[in-house]
This record gives C-alpha cells, structure tokens and sequence, in this order.
C-alpha cells in the first residue's frame, strides 16, 4: 500500500541495529532495567531470578484445555504468580494500556495460547519453533505480496518500526488523496449515519454492501438488530502529553525506545496512571527534518489507559476534598472543565515522571496534552468466541449485506487494521464481480463476506 500510495519517499524506517531497536525498558525498583527482546531473555531477567525455578514448572505442566482465561491466570498457572506483575504487565500497558486480569489470552498472546495447546508448554513450544498464528488468508498474501515485491523481505528483515515524515498520518491523507483522486469514491465526511436499514429504492444512498469500520459500539446505535457482542468490550482512553526539552539542558543516559510502568509499580496514586514514555528523538530520530533536529529531546508520556477513570477520580478528590466520594465529584463537573483540569493534571504526571525516571531537571520548552477517549479497544476473555456468533449472526440477521472491519474485532495494531480492512473489501469485491447481479451475489448466502471469518482460524 506503501508504495500503490507513493509514500516511499515519506517512508522512516528506524534499522533493527539502532538504539530505539534494542533498548526498550521498564522501570522497577527505582531504576530502568532493558526489556528482554526473547522468551530466553525473559526467563533469566534479574527482575525475575527469584521466580524462576517455579518457571520450570511450564515444562512438565501440560495444557489446561480451556478455550480462553486472562493473561494473568495464563501466566500464573504456567509460570507461577510473581511474574505477571513486573514484565508482562508492562508489555500489556505498551501494547493495550490495558489491564492483564481482564484481557484474553487468546485474543491478545495468540502465540502463548496456541503453543500451550500444541505443545503443551510455552517454553518446549518455543524452543521447537512452534506458535506462529498464520490463517489461510495470511498465506496466500505473503504468498502474493512477496511474488510481487520480494525487495520486501530485506525491509522487514532489517526494519525495526517504521512511521512516516509527518507521523503516520501521513499513512490516511495518502489513502484518502489517492481515493478521491479515483474518482471511484465518494467520501462524505460532513454527513451523518443516523441508522442502517436495508431497503431498496430508497434514497439518499443505496449500497450492494455496507463495510462498517467504526467502533462496534458505535455500529451497534445504527442497527434495528445490534448483536449483544458489539456492545461487550470496552475501550480505554489515554492521555498523550508530548513533551519538547531544550537537547542542551537534557540528554538521555540511556538511548532507547522508551520505558513502560510495569502493575507492581503503578497505582493510581504513586505513578499516577502512568503506562510508559516514548522516547522520540531517539526511537525516529530521522522524522526531524527541522532546525529543531539534534537540538531538543523530544518525548511521549502516555496516562491512564484501564487506570485512566480512578486516576481522574482520585485526582478530582484531591482537589475538591470536600466533595463526599470521588465518583460523586465526577458527575458534579461539567466536562469541558474537568478536561481543562485534566489536562492540566497530566502535564504535571508527564513532566514530574521525567524528573524522576530520566533524572531531567530542565522545564519542557513545550508540553501538549491530548486525551485520546476510548481509543484502544480491550479484547475481555471470550472475546475470540464472541467474534465467532457475531460472525454467524452477520450472516443470519443481515444476509451478507454487512460487513465488519477496524481496531474493535480483530486486532488492534495499525497492520491488522490495514491487512483485515484489505481482506474484507477484496472479497466483497470478488463476491461482487462473481455473478453479473452482484446484489443477488451477497444476500442471503452462506459464504457472505462479514470481516470476521479469519476468528475461526485464531
Ligand atoms: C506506554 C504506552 C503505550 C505505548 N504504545 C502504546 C501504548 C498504550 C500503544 C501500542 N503499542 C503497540 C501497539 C500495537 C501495534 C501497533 O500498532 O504498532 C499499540 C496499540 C506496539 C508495541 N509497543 C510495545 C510492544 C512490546 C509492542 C508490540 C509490538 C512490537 O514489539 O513492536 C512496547 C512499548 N510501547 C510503548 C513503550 C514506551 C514501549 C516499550 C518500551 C508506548
């Protein structure tokens, strides 16, 4: 897509030998300590010496045969409890801004599921090479896409992330651009999807098929039906305070990526919400193109996430202590103000937590603040099998004329979203051009297109 975009030239590849590559980091005990980069390096972390020899257990334990259970009771029952707290909760702050009792194993670690199940150890599994999660349609794109481009093989080998120059906005303007430019698509950005009905001959917009990309909870008002599943999984909301320092007044010891506030070390009260800070400068360094280049540190903290409503509780209490409960002075806000108040709070997180962690004295030269609502989707336990009778009533309630793809099914990452939006719409569009009669072609068949048949495959 990258290159059907011409975004080639936009393109910022960070190499998988620089710092922001190797060095990612958590903080504990008062210091940072590096990331382990393998399942090798996980079990002979300091940080979890004193849980290893339980850690053996996971090879003689055999699998439990359950279809699902959270990431925090998969890796107590293998591993022994301890080791959620530090490592693996912090992953689950950087990927979910999430909380590891609540989150599926399967729908979040597919890999430790899959190799429990066929191996019947996580570390056996691993050490044969096991776990890899590829379903027939992952297949045949690799397949596809390398035939086409096999340059590509050597980017991915070498590349660790990559964005683009101006973020990975970039990524949708293109998209957009070239859609409008097609002249085969109409985008109405101004207009209002009050309900989805199917009718004929009505205006003001008939459709063979409608692929809905907006958040399942939001699809779900538009519905005269809404399937139970939509409305299951919540989403988080996260504080993004980026923060700009003078490079003279603020370096950092250890180059990286960022670090990430693991649970054993987090409360809404200590580390305030705090889920990790993105080091910037140093994880795209080549995305500065200005004068500002190699003259400020550029970093990212990020707040809140499952954490984000007690934070704001907690911290709305403390600031109105006459107010009898915490949830009581919430509803007694108006929003915009208790925004303003936020937002205001999170600067002062973002910048103490660098003072702290990083040892960085100097005043941030810059500091914006965003509060990114509902913005991650949290996949609960059962959430596979839900995707699985959302599937199955996609087909019976709307005959194929519906469609589902975006961050709230399956897959939360950027090339999920992009690699399952792709998938759907090309066998929509195969669907279509099958038969001459596209419309008959979709409705009422049993291999109709929903989005979702790759969960049967997870
Ligand atoms: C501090 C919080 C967060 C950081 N990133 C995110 C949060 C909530 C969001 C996020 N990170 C990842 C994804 C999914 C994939 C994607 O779209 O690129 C999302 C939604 C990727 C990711 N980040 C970390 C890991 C281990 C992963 C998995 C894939 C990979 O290995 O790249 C770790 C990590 N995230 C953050 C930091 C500071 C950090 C490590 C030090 C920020």
């Amino acid at each position: 897509m990258i290159k059907a975009l011409r975004l080639d030239s936009r393109l910022e590849p960070v190499p998988k030998t620089s710092p922001a590559a190797k060095n990612r980091f958590i903080y504990a005990h008062k210091k940072l300590h590096m990331l382990p980069t393998s399942l090798a390096g996980a079990l002979t972390h300091p940080l979890l010496a004193a849980k290893l020899p339980r850690a053996g257990l996971d090879l003689i334990k055999g699998g439990s045969g359950q279809e699902d259970e959270s990431i925090e009771s998969f890796v107590n029952r293998r591993f022994g409890k301890g080791f959620s707290d530090d490592l693996i909760s912090a992953m689950v702050h950087g990927i979910y801004a999430g909380d590891l009792s609540k989150l599926s194993v399967r729908s979040t670690f597919g890999i430790l599921y899959h190799l429990e199940k066929d191996y019947g150890s996580v570390i056996l599994g691993m050490l044969m090479g096991g776990g890899a999660v590829e379903t027939p349609w992952d297949r045949t794109l690799k397949e596809n896409i390398m035939a086409k481009m096999p340059e590509l093989k050597t980017f991915v080998d070498k590349t660790s992330i990559y964005s683009f120059t101006d973020g990975l906005e970039d990524l949708s303007k293109a998209l957009e651009q070239d859609l409008v430019e097609s002249g085969r698509v109409n985008i109405r950005k101004e207009s209002w999807v009050e309900k989805l009905i199917s009718i004929k001959d009505h205006d003001p917009i008939q459709a063979n098929t409608v692929i809905a990309a907006l958040p399942p909870s939001k699809l779900s008002h538009l519905l005269p039906v809404a399937p139970p599943e939509l409305i299951y999984n919540p989403s988080v909301t996260v504080a993004v305070v980026n923060l700009v320092y003078n490079a003279d007044q603020a370096r950092l010891a250890s180059p990286g990526f960022g670090y990430l506030i693991p649970r054993s070390e987090n409360s809404a009260v200590r580390h305030r919400g705090l889920l990790g800070v993105v080091f910037d400068s140093c994880a795209i360094p080549t995305q500065d193109k200005g004068p500002s280049r190699d003259h400020t540190l550029k970093l990212t903290a990020m707040i809140g996430g499952h954490m984000f409503e007690d934070v704001a509780a907690h911290h709305e209490y403390k600031s109105s202590p006459s107010q009898s409960s915490p949830s009581q002075s919430i509803t007694q806000h108006d929003s915009k103000a208790r925004e303003k108040e936020l937002t205001s709070f999170f600067k002062e997180v973002a910048t103490d937590a660098v003072k702290r962690h990083l040892q960085i004295d100097a005043s941030p030269e810059i500091v914006k603040v965003h509060i990114q609502h509902d913005c991650i989707p949290q996949y609960l336990v059962g959430h596979l099998q839900r995707m699985q009778t959302l599937d199955r009533s996609l087909r019976k309630e709307y005959d194929g004329l519906l469609a589902v793809t975006g961050a709230g099914y399956l897959g939360v990452s950027i090339n999920d979203c992009i690699k399952n939006a792709r998938e759907v719409a090309e066998s929509v569009m195969s669907k279509l051009e099958e038969e001459d009669d596209g419309e008959a072609a979709l409705v009422g068949r049993q291999d109709a297109v929903t989005g979702l048949e790759r969960a049967w495959f997870l």
